[in-house]
């Protein structure tokens, strides 16, 4: 969507806000015109990963710099290059099928409170290391995961299989793209090493119908709870959008054998706000239906979250306290899911901010 138009300031008598569900709770975001508007971000930019595996640590280090300027300016960028199989891609069109059970139905989330709720369905794979194709370590401590393995449906019949081998394609990006973001905040690559040896990911199947009234959305204004998230946009209908600083909303449309990146609450807190886990939501007006498939890299759910310390300065101490990965992460599931009583309890606590 483009920049709404410049209004001289004086016309500009009520200021207009975005709505947006993050970490920090539910926060409005200024939409800025005029002289009001500071610089900022009007595309996505695109970092190359075909020097990944690279044995040479300068090459490692470019793509880190490349990284560290997107994801401290924008918080989003295109991964190019990044390796995961076209043909892996291309099978995991097989979400598309609605005899699947135990999904999430249209309307199950309502991330924006002014719509009637989100307009996707979802299928999710989480943790569950009691499945043989999650790999667990040997030793692994079972007892910090949940006993029930994720639900599988019998149709379609290769779905399980897929989802899994995606699943550990992207696992297997994320962990060295954990290594480019040490890199970037200037610490060894090794740094998050313990964090990425049990993983928590999660993987989320969607398919957003077309929307025909106004007011509808596909995935209400929000940020992600996970270090980094990788979006998989399988059809080529652009209905992704980026908030950027002056609270336009900037498109990010599919672009053929790329992945978008982008930055989550965690990895902005343990970054000390120098990386931004920015605002982004889904509208499909397209008529086309759409299909993505993004993954929450996690880590494991004991991990807790503290700041890198090359990102405290005299000039910015620490921001936040260390926190624990599991307990986050419950609070933000829940939040979201509006009908869940614990949803609407939590949501009871909060109070608006300002982004
Ligand atoms: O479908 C997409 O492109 C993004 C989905 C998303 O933002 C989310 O599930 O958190
Ligand atoms: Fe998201």
């Amino acid at each position: 969507m483009a920049p709404s138009a410049i209004l001289p300031e004086e016309v500009d008598a009520e200021v207009e806000y975005v709505i947006v569900h993050g970490g920090k709770g539910t926060l409005k975001r200024p939409i800025l015109k005029g002289k009001a508007m500071k610089p900022t971000f009007e595309e996505i930019p695109q970092v190359d990963f075909a020097n990944l595996d690279s044995g040479n640590i300068e090459d490692r280090q470019a793509i880190a710099t490349n990284v560290r300027q997107a994801f401290s300016n924008v918080g989003f960028m295109y991964a190019v290059n990044h390796g995961i199989s076209e043909e892996l891609q291309a099978d995991c069109h097989i979400n598309n099928s609605d005899t699947i059970k135990g999904y999430e139905a249209l309307l199950e989330t309502k991330l924006d409170q002014k719509t009637r709720g989100d307009l996707k369905e979802a299928f999710s794979v989480g943790p569950s290391p009691y499945d043989p194709e999650q790999k667990p370590p040997p030793g692994l401590d079972l007892s910090k995961y949940p006993k029930k393995a994720n639900q599988w449906p019998e149709q379609p019949k290769d779905f399980r299989k897929v989802m899994y081998e995606y699943r550990s394609a992207l696992l297997e990006f994320g962990i060295k793209l954990m290594r480019v973001i040490a890199l970037a905040l200037g610490q060894e690559e090794t740094y998050f090493d313990n964090l990425t040896g049990v993983d928590f990911a999660e993987t989320r199947a969607l398919h957003y119908p077309s929307q025909d009234v106004p007011e509808d959305v596909g995935i209400g204004a929000h940020a992600d709870y996970s270090w980094f998230t990788l979006v998989n946009q399988l059809s080529a209908t652009p209905a992704l959008e980026v908030l950027n600083q002056n609270g336009h909303w900037v498109s990010a449309p599919p672009i053929p054998n790329t992945l978008v990146v982008n930055v989550g609450d965690f990895l902005e807190r343990a970054s000390n706000d120098y990386f931004v886990s920015t605002v982004h939501r889904v509208v499909n007006k397209t008529g086309e239906e759409r299909y993505s498939i993004p993954f929450f890299f996690m880590g494991s759910p004991d991990f807790m979250i503290q700041t890198v310390p090359s990102c405290i300065t005299p000039e910015r101490p620490a921001r936040y306290e260390p926190i624990n990965t599991a307990e986050w992460i419950r609070e933000r599931l829940l939040r979201a899911r509006y009908k869940h009583p614990a949803g609407i309890a939590a949501r009871e606590k909060e109070s608006m901010g300002e982004l």
